[in-house]
This record gives structure tokens, C-alpha cells and sequence, in this order.
């Protein structure tokens, strides 16, 4: 059962700090006003300090852009290309960007221009009102729906779904949803998609992210190949995080039942708000984790008044544990684990040991650590970062790169899974957890000491530690966490100057961002002098939803 004296939690809890941070230090395309300096300046009278109060709000509410890369500025950059760049600056320059067409709660017809980068339908205010968006949830090109506008930003209101009035027989068909909560849980975007729509969608949003955040001229940018999909469509998630709150005061006092009370939601947020939905089972999750769920439940609801603090659960998909592995023994570990490869267990321990199998490598890692999330798609990822490492044109031995820097490498998943191809890999990680598992992983499958080594620490520190690896002959893998790459590990990369940088992530805006800045950067002023952008490809490690993964291959030229 679940500690209810503690906040056990889950991924999105557990990362540290700097992964949750958006990147800093870029400027918004359109300049940020200072808002001290207005008030100097301002000659207008007000009638009362409430007056002043909510005329300061207002001011700062113009003057503050979402940070670049954001999902508020991912969104903000498809409003900007769905009214048109003309439009907006007129109405930031007239000062009427905040001014919503809508009243709050008004029902409105429209129709929906194109699908966001975060996987909404952006429509445009009907004709006779001013230029607007409306951005709705699970709404499709070309639909003509019937919203409730209500949240409004700059130059856009949120709306909720209604109505589908005329749908887009093309792309909708709402009987492929496989979940019964689709619709109402916020946890997926797509599942009246057809898996082939979803994958050119996300091809759609690499484009963008690039066009909007590398700053790669055109003429240096290789198309960006279709995205790849996953092997498993559903019941691939091999981690779940749902959530819950303590009991409010009130219900503490009062008659307690043993059936679930009305206020107690064990599950996912609901779309459009801050609320959690019950949710009792998840079908883009694996078996295990869904059989583990149901009885925990159970036990939350049996024991709801002990808790005094929400709760986030976390549910791993793990083979058997209980086949212990000596990390020291030298026989191959998939024949000493062929039984535990045939059962799967549900780990719900932060601490608890996981343990994968990706082609015929093992790894394990502690439950509250990373580890890529759909354990289906890991081996075509491998695969294709391997080809794009080693291209046809390099099969001499003399030309082929014999070192791998793995940075952010977790518990060493693309340092491991690559070593056979390379004569020496270096990994770096700040979780020292992380470390500890990657440094036993590589025991685990017999890799000699003197090949990998692991270090925890600042990705950019592993540069100093690489001396002896001859830059022609190395390669650096970046897997960074959402916010990207630091200014600090650009700088150590551009000085090491690998032949090859692949650059992994699950966040394409910030790719293309340190990207563009690497290209730049290296090329003095002029663009992709040093490097060149050989390719860029979506991965889909989360089906039904609006999420892509991203490879970059550069090469020195
Ligand atoms: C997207 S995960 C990739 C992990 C690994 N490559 C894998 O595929 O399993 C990003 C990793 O970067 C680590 N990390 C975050 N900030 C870091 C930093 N400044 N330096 C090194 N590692 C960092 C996180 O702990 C996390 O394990």
C-alpha cells in the first residue's frame, strides 16, 4: 500500500528542478515592455488605488510573453501563424490584444483552421467580430463546431467542445477512441486520429518547431523525414502517474463510509482544468501496470482518511525482480533471465528496482529514475541512431568513429545498447541513482570496465574528462531533459568538435533552438559553415497523443 504519511510521487514530481524549467536568456520575437518604466512615465490620473492596482495588472499582463519554447509560446507562435503576423502586431500595436471578442461562457459557431503544436484545434472568430482564436480541444481542420469560449490570453480564448457540427469525415472517426474517458481525460489528444494521421501531424510539428525556433535558413534545412512509428499502438506506457487529494477539512469532521466518496478522484486531470478525473484503468498503459491500479485503488479508498497529503502513484512495468542478477558473473544475462523475461510485475516504489529488456540487453534502474516510457519502440530508436552514426559511406574501418560521448545518459541506455560499435564511451548524468544502475548495467551485460565509464554530474563537466577521445573519431549523443541544452555545455561541445552530434529529444522546440545555435555558432556568421544538418526525425514513443521525440544528426563538414 501507499505510505499515506508521505507525497509518494511520480515522474513529473521527481525531476529535478532544471528539468521542469523552460529555458531563459531568449529573447520573445516581440519586445517586452518595461513595466516600471511605463508607470514613470504615465501621466494618467486614476480614481483610486483599486484603479491604479488593476491598471498596473493590466500593463503587466501586456507586457509579459510566454518564455520562449514554452508551451504557452508553442501555442502562441501557431496563433501568430493562423491570424497572420500582420494582424497581430496591428493589434498589439492598437493595444486590443487582450481585448476578447467573447464574453465569458458566450457560445459561438466557428471553424477550425489547424491543429496546434500541442495537439488543440485553433479556429477563428466568425466574421464581423475582431480578429481572434479560439483554441478547442480535440477539434479537427476544417470543422465547423460549436464552442463555450472562457480562459482568454493574447489574442486567443480557450473554448470547450460543444458541438461538432459539420465534422471532417476525412480525419474523425470517433469510434476508433479504444478509451471510454477519451474526451474528458487530458491525458491523450489523438485516438479519433487514424495512427497514420497522428504520425503526419507529428511530422507537421517537428516542421514548425524548427521553422519557428532554429532560426536555420531554409536552404540549410534537410526535409524532415516521416516520423517513426511505435510497434505498440496501445498499451505501450510502461510508467503511470496518477493522482489524488487528501481529504478536505470538512470531510474529515463529518460521517465517514466506506464507499468512495463523491469528492475523491483517483486519476488523470480533466481537460481544461486543474480538477482530477477517476480514471480506472488507462489503455495506453501496459497489462500490468492496469491489474496493479484497480487494487491500489481499492486500498486508497479503504484508507482515504489517513491521508493528509495528495498523492502521486507511480506504477512501473518492470520483468520479474525477483531472479536476482550478480552483476559479476560473466555468463550472458538474457540466458540467466530467460524466466523473468516471461513475467511482468507492477513496480510502485520510488526505490524499487525496474528492470527491462531492450533487444538482448538488460537494464535496471530504480523506480523514481528516468527510463524511456515505451519499451516497444526503444530498439528501432537504438537502431536508427546506430545507422545514422555509421552510414553506409562509412564502412572502412579507418573512417568508421570509434568514441561515444553519451550525455544525459540516464542509466546508460544509448551508451550500453551502442557499445559494441565504438572502442570507447564515456556516459555523464546528474542522478547519481541513475549513474550507480548505468555503471551496473554495464556489468550487468558483461561490458568490459575499461571500454564505458560513467560519471554523475553537469552534462557540459564530461568534456573536460574526454581529453584522450580524438574528436574526428567521436561521436557526442545529447539527451537532454525538456528545457534542452545550457549555454555552458554548447560552449564545451562546440570546443570538443565531434565529427557527430545526435542529438535525442523529447521536446522539439528546444532541439531546434540549440540546434540552430550550434550550426550558428560554429559557422561564425555564416550558417551551417562547420556542421551541417544531415537529417531530423520524429519518434513516436506515445500514440494517441500530441507528444513527438525528435533525432538530429549533425556532422562536422
Ligand atoms: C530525457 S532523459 C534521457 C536519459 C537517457 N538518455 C535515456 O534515454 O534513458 C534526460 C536525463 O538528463 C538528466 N539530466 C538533467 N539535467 C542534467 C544535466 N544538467 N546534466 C546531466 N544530466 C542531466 C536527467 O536526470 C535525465 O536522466
Amino acid at each position: 500500500m501507499v505510505d499515506p504519511e508521505s507525497t509518494v510521487v511520480g515522474q513529473v514530481h521527481v525531476l529535478p528542478d532544471s528539468e521542469k524549467e523552460l529555458p531563459a536568456g531568449k529573447k520573445p520575437r516581440i519586445e517586452v515592455l518595461d513595466v516600471s518604466e511605463l508607470e514613470a512615465g504615465s501621466s494618467r490620473q486614476y480614481k483610486n488605488k483599486e484603479d491604479r492596482r488593476n491598471a498596473k495588472k493590466e500593463r503587466k499582463r501586456k507586457a509579459t510573453f510566454p518564455e520562449p519554447c514554452s508551451s504557452e509560446d508553442v501555442l502562441w507562435q501557431d496563433i501568430i501563424s493562423v491570424l497572420g503576423r500582420e494582424v497581430v502586431d496591428r493589434a498589439i500595436e492598437d493595444g486590443v490584444e487582450l481585448q476578447s471578442p467573447f464574453k465569458y461562457h458566450e457560445e459561438v459557431e466557428v471553424e477550425v483552421k489547424t491543429i496546434s503544436s500541442n495537439g488543440e484545434g485553433i479556429a477563428l472568430s466568425p466574421e464581423g467580430r475582431s480578429p481572434w482564436a479560439i483554441v478547442v480541444p480535440l477539434a479537427l481542420p476544417g470543422e465547423k463546431i460549436r464552442v463555450r469560449a472562457y480562459r482568454q490570453g493574447r489574442l486567443h480564448s480557450y473554448g470547450d467542445l460543444l458541438e461538432v457540427i459539420t465534422p471532417n469525415a476525412e480525419l474523425r472517426d470517433d469510434s476508433r477512441a479504444q478509451c471510454k474517458y477519451f474526451g474528458s481525460c487530458a491525458g491523450c489528444q489523438y485516438q479519433m486520429l487514424s495512427y497514420d494521421t497522428q504520425l503526419d501531424l507529428k511530422r507537421d510539428v517537428v516542421v514548425k518547431a524548427y521553422r519557428n525556433y532554429s532560426k536555420i535558413p531554409e536552404p540549410s534545412m534537410p526535409r524532415i523525414l516521416s516520423t517513426m512509428p511505435s510497434p505498440l499502438k496501445y498499451a505501450y506506457r510502461t510508467k503511470l502517474t496518477p493522482h489524488f487529494d487528501a481529504p478536505p477539512k470538512s470531510a474529515r469532521k463529518g460521517p465517514r463510509s466506506t464507499e468512495k466518496p463523491d469528492w475523491l478522484h483517483i486519476g488523470f486531470n480533466r481537460i481544461g482544468a486543474q480538477s482530477t478525473m477517476d480514471i480506472e484503468d488507462c489503455p495506453i498503459a501496459t497489462p500490468v501496470i492496469n491489474e496493479s491500479y484497480g487494487p491500489m485503488r481499492k486500498d486508497i479508498i479503504k484508507d482515504i482518511y489517513t491521508y493528509k497529503k495528495g498523492v502521486s502513484l507511480l506504477f512501473r512495468d518492470s520483468l520479474d525482480t525477483s531472479i536476482t542478477l550478480d552483476p559479476d558473473s560473466t555468463s550472458d544475462p538474457v540466458d540467466r533471465l530467460s524466466e523473468a523475461f516471461n513475467r511482468h510485475i507492477c513496480v510502485t516504489d520510488q526505490k524499487g528496482t525496474v528492470r527491462e529488456k531492450v533487444g538482448d540487453w538488460v537494464f535496471e534502474y530504480n523506480g523514481g529514475s528516468f527510463f524511456q516510457n515505451n519499451n516497444s519502440v526503444l530498439l528501432p530508436l537504438t537502431d536508427y541512431v546506430r545507422d545514422a552514426i555509421f552510414p553506409p559511406t562509412t564502412t572502412t574501418t579507418t573512417a568508421r568513429p570509434t568514441h561515444l560521448v553519451d550525455t544525459y545518459c540516464g542509466s546508460g541506455l544509448f551508451a550500453i545498447v551502442l557499445s559494441p560499435h565504438f572502442d570507447k564511451v564515456a556516459g555523464i548524468e546528474l542522478s547519481a541513482d541513475s549513474i550507480r544502475y548505468a555503471t551496473r548495467n554495464a556489468k550487468l551485460n558483461n561490458i568490459p570496465e575499461e571500454k564505458v565509464s560513467f560519471r554523475s554530474g553537469n552534462a557540459g563537466e564530461i568534456f573536460a574528462t574526454v581529453r584522450d577521445f580524438p574528436a574526428d573519431d567521436s561521436v557526442v549523443l545529447i539527451d537532454p531533459p525538456r528545457k534542452g541544452c545550457d549555454e555552458f555545455f554548447i560552449q564545451q561541445l562546440l570546443a570538443f568538435a565531434p565529427r557527430t552530434i545526435v542529438y535525442v529529444s523529447c521536446n522539439v522546440h528546444t532541439q531546434a533552438r540549440d540546434v540552430g545555435s550550434i550550426l550558428r555558432a560554429t559557422g561564425g556568421n555564416e550558417i551551417g559553415k562547420k556542421y551541417v544538418l544531415e537529417c531530423v526525425r520524429g519518434f513516436d514513443l506515445f500514440p494517441q497523443t500530441a507528444h513527438v521525440e525528435s533525432v538530429a544528426v549533425l556532422r562536422r563538414v
